[in-house]
């Protein structure tokens, strides 16, 4: 596994340090709040588990399982509710987490879904940033980390569902996804 990764662009202890770093600065936006933290599943799975335990305040959570890559390197452009929310969004501070926020469109979708449930309010915790390739006008509240303009996987990210488990984000040799060797 480790070797279909060209380059690591963010090591598992630089994700460390920022899971302390960002669980602190949630711990402080949210004390007395009792926020639902809503994970986006699958992709911010390993994120939602390693932050929430840096956050020292009441926090309820579910999980709200949507895709529109399907495996692949592309969105659809058609996000698919695969699993909806257990709990009643209304009236409740909201913190999305999500792995990373690309062309925005699965993150559009769920701001305005919980805009119509009356949400009192909705903030976005992202570990990953690509802003170049939104089409979709959304803006996290906190970033992890800016990325550049290539398919990244682990820590969460999959390529054909695969690499999730990597603790580390990474770049996918060429030849694994049908590209020319370097
Ligand atoms: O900003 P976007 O272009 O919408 O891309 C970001 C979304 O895409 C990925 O999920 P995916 O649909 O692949 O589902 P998964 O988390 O199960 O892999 C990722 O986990 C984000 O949720
Ligand atoms: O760069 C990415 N990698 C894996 N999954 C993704 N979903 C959106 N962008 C990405
Ligand atoms: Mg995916």
């Amino acid at each position: 596994m480790h070797n279909d990764i060209e380059k690591v662009l963010i090591t598992e202890e630089e994700i460390k340090a920022k899971c302390q770093e960002l669980g602190r600065q949630l711990t402080e936006e949210y004390d007395g709040k009792f926020p639902l933290a809503i994970g986006v599943l699958k992709g911010a799975m390993p994120f939602m588990s390693d932050i929430l335990r840096h956050v020292e305040t009441y926090i309820e959570m579910d999980f709200m399982d949507v895709s529109s890559y399907g495996g692949k390197m592309r969105s659809s452009g058609e996000v698919k509710i695969v699993k909806d929310l257990n709990t009643q969004v209304e009236g409740r501070d909201l913190l999305i987490i999500e792995d990373i926020i690309d062309s925005g469109l699965t993150l559009s979708y769920l701001v305005d879904l919980f805009k119509y449930r009356k949400a009192r309010s909705i903030k976005i915790v992202t570990l990953l940033d690509k802003p170049s390739g939104r089409t979709a006008k959304i803006k996290a509240d906190i970033v992890g980390f800016e990325v550049p303009n290539e398919f990244v996987v682990g820590y969460g990210l999959d390529y054909e569902e695969k690499y999730r488990n990597l603790p580390y984000i990474g770049v996918l040799k060429p030849r694994i996804y049908g590209g020319e060797e370097e």
